[in-house]
């Protein structure tokens, strides 16, 4: 029997966003977009929306660094439903013996706290609605106010959608561009404008593609197209970047459900500028696997 190299992986989900957890302290992992390829693979390799990755912190007072990647191999700055499966992991593993861990990630320290076992809540930070924070080349595009929040004019041309959208950018970290309907979009709706949206040459770093339907102040229904993925079950970060978008939009008060396809992420935000936005919700493990490489 020839050796084998074994990786060894936790798969876990939240809210349906899943994921193959490493654990990289040693440093000895080989994170090559090949190999984030096949691990994401749902016929040749594990299967995941994202690979998320346990290091240790680079500065003091710190507890670990968090790395994430896409389906498609890229590193990516920030993912809300692996902060909390993150926390989950290290809690489970016996990393740490604290309730509440300072994270960090390439945008900033994320505070995560376990609730209750399988149940999380994330300081996610600040949002930004500033373009240049995603970014986003707004030069030449009509503007006009909703509530509080600005919505800029883009030309689409995306099969079932070629028009003008009106639509807001969030950075939650990672880039979010969020479109309200008044109705829950539909499968055709979400891959065609989704997929358009992502690579639309006003986002040079493409964008996360979120659909907001609000049900009344308390509860909105989102889906999103995931940038480097396609449309998951659930997006923790477009969930916060939605959530917000409608609290200054002041169809949202600011705790809001925010039900998605693989469960429902509760969001709080105070609207002050540089307030956190604070996200809770499930953090489940699967199963634990040896992969060959
Ligand atoms: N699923 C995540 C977001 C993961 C990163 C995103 N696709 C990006 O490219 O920014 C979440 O729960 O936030």
């Amino acid at each position: 029997m020839p050796s084998r190299t074994i990786l060894r992986f936790t798969k876990m989900h939240g809210a349906g966003n899943d994921f193959v957890v490493l654990d990289n302290r040693d440093g000895s992992l080989n994170l090559q977009p090949e190999l984030i390829k096949r691990l994401s693979d749902r016929h040749f390799g594990v299967g995941a929306d994202q690979v998320l990755v346990v290091e240790t912190a680079q500065s003091a007072g710190n507890d670990f660094r968090y790395r994430i990647f896409n389906a498609d191999g890229h590193e990516v700055q920030q993912c809300g439903n692996g902060a909390r499966c993150f926390a989950q992991y290290v809690t489970d593993k016996g990393l740490t013996d604290k309730n509440s861990i300072r994270v960090e990630t390439i945008p900033g320290v994320i505070e995560p706290q376990i609730i209750r076992h399988n149940w999380v809540k994330v300081n996610m930070g600040p949002a930004s609605f500033e373009p240049a924070a995603l970014p986003f080349v707004a030069d030449g595009l009509s503007m006009r106010k909703f509530g509080g929040l600005v919505q800029y004019k883009l030309p689409v041309d995306a099969g079932l959608v070629e028009q003008d959208l009106w639509v807001s950018v969030v950075s939650m970290g990672n880039p979010h561009v969020v479109i309200l309907l008044d109705q829950p979009a539909s499968d055709d709706l979400v891959q065609s404008l989704g997929s358009t949206l992502e690579s639309h040459p006003r986002f040079p770093e493409r964008v996360n593609v979120g659909f907001l339907c609000v049900v009344d102040r308390s509860r909105a229904h989102l889906r999103v197209y995931e940038r480097g993925v396609g449309e998951t079950l659930a997006c923790g970060t477009g969930a916060c970047a939605a959530a917000v978008a409608g609290m200054k939009m002041g169809l949202l008060s600011d705790q809001v459900d925010i039900v998605k396809a693989g469960g429902t992420l509760t969001i709080q935000w105070s609207g002050n500028p540089d307030s956190d936005v604070l996200m809770t919700g499930p953090a489940q493990t699967v199963f634990e696997g040896e992969f060959y490489l």
